[in-house]
């Protein structure tokens, strides 16, 4: 039997009726009927001045308070269409550290009037929501609670607001002589004010310092204030040790050579127990090895290297760091790309410094990194009120600053691609068919077989690119007789190639990759800085990313990418840091039809979430683009035409959108306000603002994706990588 639309309606009403009247007793007043409770909000402020007939009548279902006053106020949606027991939602989060926003699920008569009444309502035409001042969210919150059960704001959490009234120390007040004056003599201003930034923090902080800003300098610094908290513990990775060392000989004499223990075997570990040990070195690998041990020692204080490496929150040495730092009153974090692409790695590192602000992983997750169930769990590789992220990491976390605003002697860096000549990207009809299916199954396929996907372009891009890049570095070595570069490049084979090019034009080089030990790293640093003769350094970009001093070079080449933008930024910045006297160029070398057709879009993407939460003042935007001379048509660094989908292209061009060819802009067919328009647009669709759709257009989780990288790889940058 079928019901009547009539009747379908009386008992939708019927069904309501219940509900609200189990409703009764969660509403503040007792004595309302349900009647009263459905057209309750009316008699509140917020209905102040409405005249009466303003709620929407719908002969079937009574007044609906909610609903949009008829047309001519702003909204096209059929008013009858609203059923009664509706519920507004609304999110609220910070957009400064002085105001928050409201965004709610849709327009609400009733909650604007509430939104009017608070003096500091703005009303934004950009966004098209309503923000207010901090210090008016507990008068808002309880206006908007009269209008329950009907609107239900979400407010902010309780750790937001907990952030928001912090009694905050003034760093200015803080008082740097109890710091070891060897080392306070030759902080910088800016190093100073970092150094009294993580003593106002009580020690737990986070120095986020650009690459090469001198942060072991500051966290020595804050080592040395709390002195009385030692023993000290200092995990980095393994090929830094050494430096840490030297470093803590340099700034710290006080501290005698004999106490302070570098743990590399199992034979030291007596040493660590040893009761005048002050300092103990180790890797991250070593960590997780003697968690125990270590735990014993008792560390009052504990400095964490390079902190990014302690993305996933799973991880063994993560768990042991979590284990080691809980009992002990200072940690001090130092990374110059804390998230290497997306806020869901900053949150155990987040945790160590303060454990108990977020109440748990997956809280964090919904709501900075978009957190979503799926059918295999949190996807949390989005990004999400990316602007509150930021206040809490500036108001209880870290402390950043760039190159730019405190290195004003230090010239700045331009960042260049170079197209390479496609005429000796060679390959078959068959391989150009492979290849095309490789970039399809990049883009279309799932996430999970994308990765996959992935790196097998990323491998036969390498072994095509090839003779290009020698070409390439053979016409840079005629044109540029003097003067020193870096060539980055990841797979063995690449790196194997450049070297022999070296060979064979007779040009003294070194060459650091994952294999390199430790001792002999510092030798070879020493040689490429200080010997005239030596010209180049070949490095592995997992390998030899960071911790490095390469001053004596003004030239990065990367002849191959990496899909994590702070792994290349970390790249460059062995070249443009303190030490540094002329310009620094970082210089990409891409071949169109390849992987970087694939790479490129998607590492400026993943920087425009870190621009958004504070923590890169970096983009890949500016980059200029040139070309390695070529005597063949342009035209053949179009994306195979078998990849195309309509919409991915730019229209009346054989271009894809946030290709290498579409970057070229003018030069070839497509005017510079259009591309402008599609590389915006291709961005937008890479990370930033993404739809749910979108979402399943990205790589999704970088430390799956970096596993899989390395057992994919050929070289033994894997061990460089594990081997922290
Ligand atoms: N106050 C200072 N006086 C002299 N040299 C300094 C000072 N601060 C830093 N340096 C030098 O600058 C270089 C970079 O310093 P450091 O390695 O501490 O930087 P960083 O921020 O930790 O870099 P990265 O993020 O790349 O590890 C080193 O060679 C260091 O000796």
């Amino acid at each position: 039997m079928t019901c009547t639309k009539e009747e379908i309606e009386q008992k939708r009403l019927a069904a309501l009726q219940k509900r609200q009247n189990k409703l009764v007793p969660s509403v503040n007043s007792t004595n309302k009927t349900s009647t009263d409770l459905l057209c309750s909000p009316l008699s509140s402020p917020a209905f102040a001045g409405r005249p009466s007939k303003n709620p929407v009548y719908n002969s079937n279902a009574g007044f609906h308070p909610y609903a949009r006053p008829p047309s001519g106020q702003g909204s096209s949606r059929n008013q009858n269409t609203v059923p009664i027991g509706k519920v507004i939602s609304g999110t609220v989060y910070l957009i400064t550290e002085n105001r928050f926003e409201v965004n709610p699920s849709e327009f609400c008569v009733p909650l604007i009037n509430v939104f009017k009444t608070i003096p500091s309502r703005s009303y934004d035409a950009n966004t098209k929501l309503w923000n207010f001042s901090v210090s008016d969210y507990h008068e808002l919150m309880k206006q908007v609670s009269s209008l329950e059960p009907y609107v239900v704001l979400g407010g902010l959490p309780t750790y937001v607001l907990k952030v928001l009234q912090d009694p905050t120390v003034d760093p200015n007040s803080i008082d740097l002589s109890p710091v070891e004056s060897t080392l306070r003599n030759k902080l910088m201003p800016f190093q100073e004010e970092g150094a009294r930034y993580g003593i106002s923090r009580r020690g737990r902080c986070m120095i986020a310092d650009d690459m090469g800003l001198g942060k072991t300098f500051q966290a020595l610094a804050i080592a040395s204030y709390y002195r009385h908290n030692w023993p000290l513990l200092i995990v980095t990775t393994s090929s830094m040790r050494e430096t840490w060392q030297s470093k803590i000989h340099e700034l710290l004499p006080s501290v005698p050579l004999m106490n302070i223990v570098t743990l590399t075997t199992g034979k030291d570990v007596q040493l660590v127990a040893d009761r005048q040990t002050e300092i103990v070195i180790v890797s991250y690998k070593i960590t997780s090895m003697h968690t125990d041990l270590l735990k014993n020692k008792k560390f009052g204080f504990v400095i964490i290297d390079e902190s990014h490496y302690l993305k996933s929150h799973k991880a063994q040495c993560t768990l042991a760091l979590r284990g080691i730092t809980r009992q002990c009153s200072r940690v001090v974090l130092l990374s110059g790309t804390p998230a290497l692409s997306r806020p869901a790695e900053l949150y155990t590192q987040l945790a160590l410094i303060q454990p108990s602000l977020f109440p748990s992983y997956t809280e964090y997750g919904k709501r900075y990194c978009a957190g979503k169930q799926t059918t295999f769990g949190w996807d949390m590789s989005g990004q999400s009120h990316l602007a509150e992220l930021q206040v809490i990491l500036q108001k209880r976390f870290l402390i950043r600053r760039t190159k730019d605003e405190v290195l004003t002697k230090l010239e700045s860096k331009t960042r260049e691609t170079v197209l390479l000549d496609s005429s000796l990207i060679l390959r078959s009809a068959s391989e150009e068919r492979g290849l095309s299916q490789m970039a399809e199954a990049c883009l279309n396929s799932r996430p999970t077989e994308r990765h996959a996907a992935l790196l097998t372009f990323f491998s036969e891009s390498a072994k095509l690119k090839i003779p290009a890049i020698c070409k390439y570095i053979k016409q840079l070595l005629k044109e540029m007789p003097s003067g020193k570069f870096l060539v980055f490049a990841h797979h063995r084979i690449v790196i194997d190639a450049v070297c022999d090019t070296l060979d064979e034009c007779s040009v003294n080089y070194i060459c650091i990759v994952g294999t390199t030990p430790p001792a002999t790293r510092a030798d070879l640093v020493d040689k490429f800085q200080h010997s005239v003769s030596c010209r180049c350094a070949v490095l592995s970009i997992t390998a030899a990313n960071s911790g490095l001093t390469l001053t004596a070079a003004n030239l990065v080449l990367f002849a191959e990418l990496h899909w994590n933008p702070g792994i290349l930024s970390q790249a460059e910045s062995r070249a443009h840091r303190i030490g540094q006297t002329g310009g620094v160029c970082a210089r990409y070398l891409l071949a169109a039809g390849t992987c970087d057709d694939v790479m490129w879009p998607l590492l400026r993407g993943k920087l425009t979430v870190l621009n958004d939460v504070g923590l890169s003042n970096d983009t890949f935007d500016d980059t200029t683009m040139k070309h390695q001379e070529s005597k063949n048509n342009i035209t053949q660094y179009l994306t195979p035409p078998n990849l195309k989908n309509k919409n991915d292209y730019i229209p009346g061009t054989n271009i894809r959108k946030g290709t290498l060819k579409s970057e070229m802009g003018a030069s070839n067919c497509v005017p510079d306000a259009q591309c402008a328009l599609v590389n915006a647009e291709c961005s937008k669709s890479l990370n930033v603002n993404k739809t749910d759709e979108q979402k399943d257009d990205l790589f999704p989780d970088d430390i799956e994706l970096e596993e899989s990288f390395l057992e994919a790889d050929d070289d033994d940058e894997l061990l460089a990588n594990l081997d922290l």
